[in-house]
């Protein structure tokens, strides 16, 4: 029983084909044997020793990045168009399943002066042509869940890096493959976690770099998104092209009985706690509320229109869901996951440590003790702790925009490490570790909340990286075009 846990783990993508086929599908649920227990003590052999740690790894500089963008609807779109932003990008190549995706890229282009990019429209493989065309440095993901790792894994080995939305990856097995795939190709596989990048986690992240925090203790995160409109945004179009998520595919995704979408407040507490780079997430229990609106939207909104007949008796997932997560050095670490309870937004981003406390949601605050810190108190701890890139892009980012900013400010910093030649801050380990929330929650809630071993994706070399970088040291070399078309678009909540 030692190597079967990536079988093991294996999710048939049963939901994926059922967005394919426009039709109905169920999850399919992960055996329950071996017990919890004996799955803990297996978990810990590794299958195969690293290849090649990507962890502070340096791909060769690049002067010019050119950037092929596989999926570009809403999401994809934004990026395009952050990109034309950046010196030293060159948008190569676009992909997509749909020509007017494609066609609403090119205008993008145009309308920055920039020249037209190849296209690559056709069926869902349509993106492998792209990434053996030789034309990309970079391959930027934005596509549905199911094919991240796809076209991720065909970038790297058709000579690209590769940038994931998120979350990156869907199954254990898709984890263990990004992993293996970009030691033995040496390229980058990065998870845009653009959640790292906002200004709130970037002054809480340096500040526990300096020490102020002391020991860091417990960190709460979460995505917390009535996403009610977007799940049910119908397309105007027969074949489903157009709404918020094409062809209804997050409607669908919400049958899997897990956190889904893990990253946006793992991401941050990870890099806070130095998650594979110094501790690592050892084991996990989750937990599922049951379902109390979804069900009940559908046949509401089938009343209202047959279009919506098709998704009634369709098994959702429960509101509310929550991973318990326990490090190596003895730190805890609670995710929480609800998209469809009637509620403010939230991600949380709480810090809790031997001397300082901060959280973002619902009320930004810091303390030291009881005492929370005032205004005037704020500014001086920004003025002391604000990280070097915040000061360097921030203002530019908060007029290009996306989310505030946090998009670019991430954008910037990718395209800048792989020009100069610098690590980038969420590696490989990082994407599998924060991704494989999903199917391990599935897993725990498959079985009574049991609590289960979260694989080293580093297989021992959490001891000695690095942690990541803020200081912009051998970089921040790269300019911002003219800014004078922006106009900070993009809503705050992610
Ligand atoms: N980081 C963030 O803040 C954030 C915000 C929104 C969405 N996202 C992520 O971005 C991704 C896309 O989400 P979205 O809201 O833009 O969805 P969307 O449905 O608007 O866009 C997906 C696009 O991918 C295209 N596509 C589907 N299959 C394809 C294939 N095989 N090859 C090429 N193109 C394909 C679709 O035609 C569509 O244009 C998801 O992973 C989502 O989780 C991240």
């Amino acid at each position: 029983m030692k190597t079967n846990r990536r079988d093991f783990f294996k999710v048939t993508g049963a939901v994926g084909a059922g967005i394919a086929a426009g039709g109905l599908t169920s999850c399919s649920q992960p055996q329950a044997e071996p017990s919890a227990m004996q799955f803990i003590k297996d978990a810990a052999v590794n299958n195969n020793p690293q290849q090649f740690n990507m962890c502070g790894y340096a791909a060769p500089k690049l002067d010019k990045v050119r950037v092929g963008f596989v999926g570009i609807g809403d999401r994809g779109s934004g990026a395009v168009k952050r990109m034309t932003y950046i010196e030293g990008v060159e948008i190569t190549a676009l992909c997509d399943i749909r020509q007017a995706a494609v066609d609403g890229a090119q205008k993008i282009l145009s309308d920055a002066g920039l020249p037209k990019a190849k296209e690559f429209v056709g069926d869902e493989n349509e993106f492998k042509k792209l990434c053996d065309s030789g034309l990309c440095d970079l391959v930027y993901t934005a596509t549905p869940w199911e094919w991240h790792v796809p076209v991720g894994l065909a970038a790297m080995e058709g000579g690209a890096h590769a940038a994931l939305e998120v979350s990156a990856a869907k199954t254990m097995d898709e984890c263990w493959q990004m992993v293996e795939t970009s030691e033995r190709t040496k390229k980058h596989c990065v998870i845009l976690e653009n959640c790292c990048y906002d200004f709130f986690e970037l002054l809480t992240l340096n500040m526990v770099r300096q020490g102020v925090f002391g020991d860091l203790i417990h960190g709460e995160g979460a995505y917390i998104h009535d996403l009610d409109y977007w799940h049910f945004n119908k397309p105007q179009d027969e074949k489903m092209t157009d709404g918020a998520y094409t062809k209804m595919w997050r409607l669908y995704e919400n049958q899997r009985k897990a956190n889904v979408y893990p990253t946006h407040g793992l991401g941050p507490i990870c890099q806070a706690m130095n998650i594979n780079r110094g501790d690592k997430m050892d084991y996990l229990t989750a937990m599922i509320s049951d379902d109390f609106t979804l069900k009940n939207r559908i046949e509401e909104k089938a009343k209202e229109d047959p279009f919506f007949e098709k998704f009634i008796g369709m098994d959702m997932r429960g509101n509310m869901d929550m991973q318990m997560i326990r490090t190596n050095k003895g730190r805890t670490i609670l995710i929480q996951h609800d998209v469809s309870s009637p509620r403010p937004y939230s991600r949380i981003h709480m810090l809790s440590g031997t001397k300082c406390f901060a959280q973002k949601w619902p009320l930004q605050h810091i303390a030291f003790g009881h005492d929370v810190v005032d205004e005037a108190g704020m500014k001086e701890l920004r003025e002391k702790y604000e990280p070097e890139i915040i000061k360097r892009v921030g203002e530019m980012a908060k007029q290009v925009g996306g989310h505030g900013g946090m998009d670019f400010i991430m954008d910037w910093r990718l395209i800048d490490c792989l020009r100069n030649g610098l690590p980038v801050d969420m590696d490989v380990y990082d994407a599998a570790a924060w991704s494989s929330i999903t199917p391990l929650s599935e897993w725990s809630i498959a079985n009574g909340s049991a609590p289960i071993e979260v694989p080293d994706f580093t297989r021992g070399a959490w001891k000695t990286n690095k942690p990541v970088e803020l200081t912009l040291a051998g970089g921040g070399t790269t300019k911002v075009r003219n800014l004078s078309n922006a106009n900070a678009e993009g809503q705050l909540d992610v």
